[in-house]
């Protein structure tokens, strides 16, 4: 089995080729009907083919939602399987986002399933929840720091509600957000030309209200459905743009499935990305 180089250096390199964008890979039943699938597993290979046959040997990163695959229990997982490996082997970073977190134990399972060679499941990072506190992820940041993996972590989520746990100021005056970016930028300390280690912070924030320099990506989910635009993201990323991977699932996905409206589609958001980050 190769040695992969470490995520960051990978992702780097696909963002500085293939332009700053994040595809999401995710099966709403209501995209699958307006696509003329059926909402069952033939649908969802169909639908997951597809976009894997449109964007994989173009965009830096597929982003599958496995939830959307989950939904459908093992044949579902079947599929996302091979939705994976195919998105490997056309050139995209696939970042799985299933938001895994649980006690030290139990998280060194999941980094297993997505973080390990020969795993079918492997992906070249994982979107994970710090709330059970950061450290209870380090096996995860162990595991794909020996693998050539990366993990982006929950920090800003793009969601209103998150704002009530993410905001919280402990007594010593830092927001739980700022922590989790303060452990993340210690773990890409040194790293070049990129760290493998990032925070997931929406691209829907009216601000970040943190310190968002942590020497790694930054997946930005909330573009497009979620009413974000890429005008947005240098008032929200500052001087990190240059590291945001703006994420878009709906508004691009809704163009299926026609391969070439999928493509026109991406490419246009990574067109307007590329007007902002690039000055
Ligand atoms: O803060 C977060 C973290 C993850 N997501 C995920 O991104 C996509 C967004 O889909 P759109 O269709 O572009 O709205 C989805 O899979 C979410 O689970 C997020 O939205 N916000």
């Amino acid at each position: 089995m190769t040695t992969l180089a470490p995520f960051g250096a990978r992702l780097r390199h696909a963002l500085d080729t293939r332009g700053q964008l994040c595809v999401g890979i995710d099966p709403h039943a209501s995209l699958l009907a307006a696509w003329g699938l059926g909402d069952d597993v033939a649908g969802l290979e169909s639908f997951s083919r597809t976009v894997v046959e449109a964007l994989a040997d173009r965009v830096a990163v597929l982003k599958p939602q496995a939830a959307f695959f989950e939904r459908f229990g093992s044949k579902g997982i079947a599929v996302l399987e091979r939705c994976t490996a195919d998105a490997r082997a056309a050139g995209a970073l696939v970042v799985m986002d299933a938001k895994r977190g649980d006690i030290g134990s139990t998280m060194a399972a999941y980094a297993e399933t997505f973080l390990a060679p020969g795993s079918p499941l492997f992906s070249d990072a994982l979107t994970v929840s710090p709330y059970l506190g950061f450290g209870s992820l380090q096996p995860a940041v162990d595991l794909a720091r020996a693998n050539g993996c990366g993990l982006f972590v929950l920090a800003l989520t793009s969601n209103p509600e998150g704002a009530e746990v993410q905001r919280a100021v402990a007594a010593d005056g830092e927001s739980v957000a700022q922590g989790v970016l303060r452990r993340l930028a210690a773990e890409n300390a040194g790293a070049e030309p990129l760290g493998s280690f990032g925070a997931v912070v929406g691209a829907t924030l009216s601000e970040a209200g943190a310190d968002l320099a942590i020497n790694g990506p930054l997946l930005a989910p909330g573009v497009g459905a979620q009413g974000a635009t890429a005008a947005d993201l240098p008032r929200v990323f500052g001087d990190s743009v240059r590291n945001v991977v703006p994420s878009v699932s709906r508004d691009v996905l809704k163009h299926g499935p026609s391969v070439a409206a999928l493509r026109e589609a991406a490419e246009r958001f990574a067109q307007d990305v590329s007007g902002v980050t690039k000055g």
